[in-house]
């Protein structure tokens, strides 16, 4: 199946060359303007580690409830621990998401709590490779959107070296009616737009993403892409360019498997000022939004998504 979403090696961010990071920039540039996904191979994250993590997402996920609800994100603070199915709803409109999640958040255990983990042997060293690898590929993404953007290179180091970053383990039941190939109308994960500014995603093979350009009717699924990362903008960074990168809705449907997905969210250093990039404002005019701290902005976001209903 061929797909709009442009597929990019971007082993070159790595090159002492700068011409050569230069040219990926560009083409990550490119799709963050025009559909705001991307997906990426030569990341520098090993397979092992990716499909390690997956055996470790089943493995929480298949315990008891109660040991799941004893990490609730509910009893906890700081966006982390578990979340049951039917809690969230992504997209207000459609109903609460057929879907489970387990949140660890970046921290360094002074100015934010350490992280729950799960009493599972291996779990949480192999868990938290996976949330080290994955941070460093986002961290060298922004340093591709600085050059895109006319920025020095490390124009974002600063801004995202104690980010509000959380690793999302993702579960989603399979559905009967998806099974006996009946259209389930039920929803996995509503149609929304990601906070931050980066997500890098993992899917298992299951498809079920699908993706809505700005400004375009139509849903386009993202076949599972091995080895790849599904990499998209968030509200953040558009706010940050003055709406020059899009931050694309996308939502996930009932799959008829059961498919695992872990998704790298990337939000900024809470003090990080969140104020229209000069190079992404067009001269005599106004930026489209005021300045915010990430802190500030986050916060209402997730008071939106949860309400009073978080557990
Ligand atoms: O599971 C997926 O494929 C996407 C999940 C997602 O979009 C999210 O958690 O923000
Ligand atoms: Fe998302």
């Amino acid at each position: 199946m061929s797909t709009p979403i442009p597929v990019i090696d971007v082993s070159a961010l790595a090159s002492d060359q700068a011409a050569d990071r230069r040219a990926v920039a560009s083409r990550i540039g490119a799709a963050c303007r025009d559909i705001g996904f991307f997906a990426i191979t030569g990341h520098g994250v090993p397979l092992e580690l990716v499909q390690g993590t997956f055996t470790a997402s089943q493995a929480f996920f298949a315990q008891p409830l109660a040991d799941k609800q004893a990490l609730a994100y509910a009893s906890l603070s700081h966006n982390r621990g578990y979340v049951g199915t039917g809690v969230e709803a992504l997209d207000e409109h459609r109903g609460a998401d057929q879907k489970e999640a387990f949140n660890l958040i970046w921290t360094d255990e002074a100015t934010r709590p350490p992280n729950a983990w799960p009493a599972l042997p291996g779990w949480r060293e192999r868990v938290q490779a996976y949330f080290d690898a994955t941070l460093a590929a986002a961290r060298r993404l922004h340093r591709a959107f600085a050059l895109d953007l006319g920025l020095a290179e490390d124009f974002f180091d600063d801004k995202i070296d104690r980010p509000l970053a959380t690793l999302r383990l993702l579960h989603y039941p399979g559905s009967a009616v998806a099974q006996a190939g009946q259209e389930d109308d039920g929803i996995g994960a509503g149609a929304h737009t990601d906070y931050g500014n980066v997500t890098l995603l993992a899917t298992d093979g299951v498809s079920g993403l699908q993706v809505q350009g700005r400004g375009r009717d139509e849903w386009i699924a993202v076949p599972p892409l091995p080895g790849a990362f599904v990499c998209n903008i968030g509200d953040c960074l558009m706010r940050w360019t003055n709406d020059v990168y899009l931050s694309t809705p996308h939502r996930v449907l009932r799959p008829a498997r059961e498919r695992y997905s872990i998704a790298l969210f990337l939000d900024p250093n809470p003090d990080a000022l969140v104020s229209a990039l000069p190079s992404c404002v067009p001269p005599g005019q106004a930026p489209r939004h005021a300045p915010i701290t990430t802190q500030a902005y986050l916060q209402s976001r997730f008071d939106a998504t949860y309400g009073s209903k978080a557990g």
